[in-house]
């Protein structure tokens, strides 16, 4: 068992709480009996923690805990009036500060990350950001929870986190749309609708194994499909010129915009 240390969640029972908590399990990276789950209500998340302990109370999770998750909703944050001063802090929280946490919490070593929903499926690419005070040991254990998820990765900058919660935080959101403006469109031309999703989810699932590869470039695949320039090229040409990269840097700013608000 990589992680010995117990770990109290708080928001253990949520989407990603529940997540982060099974794929601790799931991995073999943590003993579900170190695991410490807290909600407001009694209402259990849909993933299976063998071993967990559940509580309400999140000043007996912190008493008992090395490392407390933050992992509420960012607009419930000034509610939890915890003191964790002497406790490694990870939160989850989208666009809720280190110093904000800090202030709140008397945390000194606090490391911020967004994971995303495919954590549930131990996919997430996970940024997390540690704050000066964060020792080696600490960060190696960050690293270990966040791989149970998928893939961490530490960044040296904390507004990276803030710009990630939109692009990396989103998860399948993206491919999502684009699977199903396919969808949408094909069906439009006539296509019967289950062709037409299995179709879209072949294309932006499975297709895009080509460059899913640590070795492979996407902007590689598009520049030899334009120099193609067959039906292809034809297509991308045509978004490229609709200025497709302006919507989406347009979608990433609305996100990092609503991430700094939600910390209001
Ligand atoms: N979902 C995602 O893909 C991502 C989420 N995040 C961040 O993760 C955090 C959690 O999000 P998510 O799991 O989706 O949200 P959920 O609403 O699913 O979970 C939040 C949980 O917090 C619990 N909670 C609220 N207040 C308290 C409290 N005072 N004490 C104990 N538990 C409390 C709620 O419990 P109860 O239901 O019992 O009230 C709820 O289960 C957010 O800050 C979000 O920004 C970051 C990246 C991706
Ligand atoms: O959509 C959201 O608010 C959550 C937080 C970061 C990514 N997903």
């Amino acid at each position: 068992m990589a992680i010995n240390a117990t770990v109290g969640i708080i928001g253990g029972n949520g989407w990603l709480g529940n997540t982060m908590a099974s794929a601790a399990v799931a991995s073999g990276v943590m003993d579900g009996r170190r695991l410490i789950l807290s909600g407001r209500t009694d209402r259990r998340g849909a993933l299976d923690v063998p071993g967990a302990t559940h509580t309400r109370n999140n000043h007996e999770l912190v008493a008992k805990s090395d490392i407390v998750i933050l992992s509420v909703r960012p607009e419930d944050f000034a509610d939890l009036h915890i003191d964790a001063s002497d406790k490694l802090v990870i939160s989850v929280m989208a666009g809720v500060t280190a110093q904000d946490i800090a202030t709140r919490s008397g945390a000194t070593r606090i490391v911020r990350a967004i994971p995303n929903a495919a954590a549930s499926i131990r996919h997430s690419f996970t940024p997390w950001f540690a704050t000066p005070g964060v020792s080696e040991a600490d960060k190696r254990i960050v690293q270990e929870l966040f791989d149970a998820c998928g893939e961490g990765a530490e960044v040296l900058q904390e507004a990276h986190i803030d710009y990630c919660v939109g692009m990396t935080g989103s998860g399948a959101a993206f491919p999502a749309l684009l699977a199903q403006a396919l969808q949408a469109h094909a069906v439009a031309q006539g296509l019967p609708a289950a062709f037409a999703a299995r179709a879209a989810k072949g294309v932006v699932a499975q297709a895009s194994q080509l460059f899913a590869r640590e070795d492979s470039d996407p902007g590689a695949i598009v520049r030899k499909m334009i120099e193609y320039r067959g039906t292809t090229a034809a297509a991308l040409q045509t978004m490229l010129d609709q200025d497709f990269n302006r919507i989406i840097a347009s979608g990433l700013d609305a996100a990092a915009r609503k991430a700094a608000s939600l910390a209001k």
